[in-house]
């Protein structure tokens, strides 16, 4: 499995506001590539914190794109992947909204009723890990269920989770033009943190975007 992480972040470095509103850093042309490379892989994950705080669709919006994934035999919208250890996830959320399959990863800790609430709003639950999804487990299952590209939207909890497990390949990141501020804000990596053996990334792109920057890393599994 490819896993790509893809986030838009301040030029302060933050994913969204104190108050983890959903806030646009990235501009048209920024959305019109992050839609492409949602159209272009098998699944798009995020966090729970993420459909908490944003109740995101997670589906391509280019019609022609949709259209295209048909032709080749593609669902026309990628899965959707929610990492959920205790199933947090309101039964009336986008991600279940029936336009694409859904894969909720849940831990052994998930209430069984909650799983069959969730089964009956059409998710397909997957369960690893004692208290908190365990990320190495899960995604070996999704590619037996033929993801092999994954796409990670975020949030900074989740994406350091997937970096602590050294299962991050490739890494973009757009940086706009705001300050968001703020201690508590969301960052790009957030979770416990690193305090050695830090992921090495190595830079593949530079590219002016909308009045911000895209910056691609791949990541090799090596630290520093
Ligand atoms: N600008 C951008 O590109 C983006 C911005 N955002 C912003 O980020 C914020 C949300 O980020 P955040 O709060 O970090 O939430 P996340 O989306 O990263 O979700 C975090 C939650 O995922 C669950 N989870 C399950 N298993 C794991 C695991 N193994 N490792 C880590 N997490 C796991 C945890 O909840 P539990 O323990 O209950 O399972 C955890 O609290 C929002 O403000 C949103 O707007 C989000 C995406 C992109
Ligand atoms: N690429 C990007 N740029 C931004 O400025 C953003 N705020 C985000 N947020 C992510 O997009 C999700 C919303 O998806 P839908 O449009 O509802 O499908 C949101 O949940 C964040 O993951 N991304």
């Amino acid at each position: 499995m490819h896993v790509v992480v893809n986030a838009a972040m301040s030029a302060d470095g933050k994913l969204s506001t104190r108050r983890r509103e959903q806030i646009p850093i990235s501009g048209p042309d920024d959305f019109d590539r992050v839609d492409q490379l949602r159209a272009d892989s098998d699944a798009v994950m995020v966090g729970v914190g993420t459909v908490l705080a944003d109740d995101p669709s997670l589906t391509v919006d280019d019609p022609d794109r949709r259209e295209a994934r048909t032709e080749r035999g593609d669902p026309a919208n990628p899965a959707r992947v929610v990492a959920d250890s205790r199933i947090r996830t309101p039964p009336d959320a986008r991600v279940l909204d029936g336009s694409a399959e859904t894969y909720l990863l849940v831990s052994e800790a998930a209430p069984t009723d909650f799983i069959e609430e969730m089964e009956a709003a059409g998710a397909y639950v997957i369960a690893a890990g004692e208290d908190r999804v365990d990320l190495t487990t899960v995604l070996a299952k999704l590619e037996g269920e033929g993801v092999d590209q994954l796409m990670v939207e975020g949030g900074g909890e989740l994406i350091f989770g997937l970096f602590e497990e050294g299962l991050v390949d490739e890494l973009s990141v757009f940086v706009g033009p705001k300050i968001l501020g703020g201690r508590d804000a969301p960052t790009l990596a957030d979770g416990d943190g690193f305090v050695e053996d830090f992921p090495a990334l190595d830079l593949t792109g530079v590219e002016r975007l909308d009045d911000g920057v895209l910056l691609t890393w791949s990541v090799d599994g090596r630290t520093e």
